[in-house]
């Protein structure tokens, strides 16, 4: 029996209060479904079919968001607590997976202080591995982490004597840290190093001339003339060995391998998860920890404590055995003061994660998870480890290369019954949601200081691709076998599941939006009223349902610590998904269906101009480019202006139709609100963000030419 806990969980007390409104705005809907079906019989039209078509898909995904709400469970750990179980030298070990995937997007600086950030954790250090994978074959990458490796030798033993909390080199040089004595001179070594890795990166070559060292010339020899991205061999090299390299004060330093699998254009590589699936193996070759943790690459360390916490809920002897991961929601850093483009997602990392804890566990987010390795594997006791050989031997090095081959994968079960699993963009939730119909478990770790911290896109047409990204992956499993609505509600807490068919079919929600974006606004143009007037006895119960919404999603934003401004750019972001990255996803989504198009996996760019970054620290849209996303998005910017000044027309000629047409007059008028920055993108401003003016000029010939055409 342990005499402090490691951690305890608590329900949310709020959750009777969430109970209660579910019923009563449920009762709501009901109502309203029935005032639609009267309206269909009494006066059917296409409007009445098209409204209560909206209005079915609006409460089916608010049915599915309320599950997050009604059984939350708060919990905490107790690191402190660890040592009545545990000496730091039988701590298990750790193995910490990276991706990257192109060195372009990814500048490797970056992925470097990703990898230092952890490779400095307070963790006993021949306990801890670091793999990194590869996915853009290059070797700027390779040059990167062999400097990495060298600087590594000083900033390890630094961040330990101060006990620094920063511990990515550029996040603490930039944070005007305290003045130690060796400070200058480090952050000197650091400066050099990434002077010399943007040498590299700039040139596009590495200089094999300037090698002196036979080792690292082998390596580089790999890739020759025909070695491309989508076509080389397995590259494994190990850039720090345990037990063998030390740092400056002579203590052990965690290993470091650097891992790009075998690519052949024949052979599909499933994006990220064929990624971490190769180092599931190459480790269980190598190192074969029980614990691993999967990090994108732009997420740094942001407590070295975090494997601690962690360890909390996998060391407590009274753990459920069918715990599968604990995972520490993404947070950002660079996200500006009012969140312009929503991308903290406050609701899903904080409400929905501690939401799904109470109903069987939370689920995987790419980044920030620690699993259990026999979870995804076929048959633990199988190790595919060489005990007794050291793992710089010809035969861990021949097998660990064996293992990242392309070819090692054809007829077996990886990717549908083992490791991360294929067949979507969003191999993180979706492995999750398999995991957990299996009957694994997942709790949800959410220190005050977060354990990572991410990067976001700031510029729009960016974060739209990487929803249309998201909800396209999310519908390629939401609509197979595996969708939570079928085989999620058979094999999971089905309130479990309906969270998971919230986010698989949030792409719907563009239905509901491009309905109250078009028609309301079609029929104001006409002056012919849709909605019940204001003296209706019908009318409160739309006042009721719209305030209900809106009022409870404040409620909850600002509960979650968040603020007004946020929360309103939020959902100004969910009201321009709804008429781009939704909709974009449900067509990409039928014509790979078709066979028609195959997907692709768009790498987000984590390289960020100076003038973009001013303009969003100014919390300016940026426009700029020419995409379908944004011009579809502009269309119905501009088509609610030209109906609400039509609309304000009609008023002002007849104020008896004032009345009749307030409903529509509201929602045009509120879309105009929200389509606000668009309107400055396209007339007021002169900056390189801006809406291009040939998006303007087509949206504007759209607007005409549907009205031409109808009125
Ligand atoms: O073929 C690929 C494609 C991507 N990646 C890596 O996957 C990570 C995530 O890619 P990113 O472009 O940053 O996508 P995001 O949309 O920011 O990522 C979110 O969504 C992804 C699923 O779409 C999850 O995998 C991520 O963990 C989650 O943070 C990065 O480290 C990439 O290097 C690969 O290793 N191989
Ligand atoms: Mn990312």
């Amino acid at each position: 029996m342990l005499k402090a806990p490691f951690h305890t969980s608590k329900p949310s007390p709020t959750r009777w209060f969430y109970r209660i409104y579910t019923l009563v705005y449920t009762i709501a809907i009901f109502a309203l479904v029935y005032h639609h079906c009267c309206n269909l019989i009494h006066s059917p039209s296409f409007t009445t079919i098209f409204l209560l078509i909206a209005d079915l898909v609006l409460a089916f995904l608010w049915a599915t968001w309320q599950a997050f709400f009604l059984n939350p469970v708060f919990r905490q750990v107790f690191p402190e607590n660890l040592a009545q179980v545990a000496k730091e030298n039988e701590y298990p070990g750790l193995d910490l997976f990276i991706c990257t995937a192109d060195p372009f997007k990814e500048p490797p600086i970056g992925v470097v202080n990703t990898v230092l950030s952890v490779l400095a954790y307070d963790y006993p250090s021949e306990k801890l591995s670091i793999y990194l994978s590869d996915d853009g074959g290059s070797q700027l990458t390779l040059f990167a982490f062999m400097e990495a490796a060298k600087f590594a030798r000083h900033w390890l033993p630094y961040c330990k004597k101060y006990n620094l909390m920063d511990r990515s080199p550029e996040v603490y040089f930039g944070s005007n840290p305290s003045f130690f004595p060796e400070t200058s001179e480090i952050q000197e070594m650091y400066k050099n190093m990434r002077a010399t890795v943007k040498k590299v990166i700039d040139r596009g070559t590495i200089d094999l001339d300037q090698m002196n060292c036979d080792r690292t010339i082998k390596a580089f020899s790999k890739w020759t003339p025909g070695f491309t991205r989508h076509d080389h061999p397995a590259v494994i090299e190990i850039l720090l060995k345990n037990n063998v390299d030390k740092d400056v004060m002579g203590h052990y330093m965690p290993n470091l391998f650097y891992v790009s699998r075998e690519k052949n254009r024949g052979t599909p590589h499933h994006f990220k998860a064929g990624a971490l699936n190769t180092l599931i193996r190459v480790s269980g070759v190598m190192t074969n920890a029980p614990i691993f943790l999967s990090l994108d690459c732009d997420m740094y360390s942001n407590d070295p404590n975090t494997p601690l916490r962690m360890l909390c809920h996998f060391l407590d002897p009274n753990v459920d055995p069918k715990l599968a991961f604990v995972q520490f929601p993404q947070r950002f850093h660079n996200i500006n003061k009012n969140d312009t483009y929503g991308a903290e997602h406050v609701l899903e990392t904080r409400a929905c994660t501690v939401g799904m804890d109470g109903l069987g566990g939370t689920f995987f987010m790419g980044t920030g998870g620690f699993f259990r390795r026999k979870v995804l594997i076929e048959n633990p006791k199988e190790s595919q480890k060489i005990w007794n050989e050291p793992i710089q031997s010809k035969d861990v090095s021949t097998l660990a290369h064996h293992v990242a081959s392309c070819t090692y994968e054809d007829n077996t079960k990886w990717g549908q019954e083992i490791g991360f699993r294929y067949g979507t963009l969003v191999e993180d939730i979706y492995t999750s949601f398999r995991l957990q119909c299996l009957g694994w478990k997942s709790v949800t770790c959410n220190p005050t200081r977060a354990a990572f911290l991410g990067n976001m896109p700031i510029a729009l047409n960016d974060i739209l691709a990487q929803n249309n990204r998201w909800y396209m992956g999310m519908l390629q499993t939401g609509l197979s076998k595996f969708s939570p609505m079928t085989y999620g509600i058979k094999f999971m807490n089905p309130l479990q599941a309906l969270c998971y068919a919230h986010y698989h079919f949030r792409a719907f929600w563009s239905i509901p939006v491009i309905i109250y974006a078009l028609v309301p606004q079609f029929t104001l143009v006409n002056a012919s009223s849709i909605f019940p007037k204001v003296s209706d006895p019908w009318f409160p119960l739309y006042v009721f349902l719209f305030i209900g919404a809106y009022a409870k999603d404040f409620l909850d934003y600002v509960m979650n610590g968040s603020t007004f401004k946020r929360w309103w750019n939020r959902q100004r972001i969910w009201l321009i998904l709804g008429c781009s990255s939704y909709p974009f996803s449900i067509v990409d989504w039928l014509l790979t269906s078709l066979g028609m198009s195959t997907f692709e996996f768009n790498v987000t760019s984590k390289v960020s101009d100076s003038e973009i970054s001013k303009r969003y620290e100014e919390g300016v849209f940026e426009f700029g480019v020419e995409s379908p996303l944004l011009l579809s998005v502009n269309i119905v910017a501009v088509l609610n202006l030209f109906a609400f000044s039509i609309g304000i027309k009609h008023v002002l000629i007849n104020a008896g139709t004032f009345e009749e047409l307030f409903v529509q007059l509201f929602i045009t008028g509120f879309a105009v609100l929200n389509s606000w920055p668009l309107y400055e993108g396209m007339i007021l401003r002169s900056d390189k963000g801006k809406m291009p003016p040939k998006t303007t000029l087509k949206s504007v010939c759209v607007v005409l030419v549907i009205y031409l055409a109808f009125f």
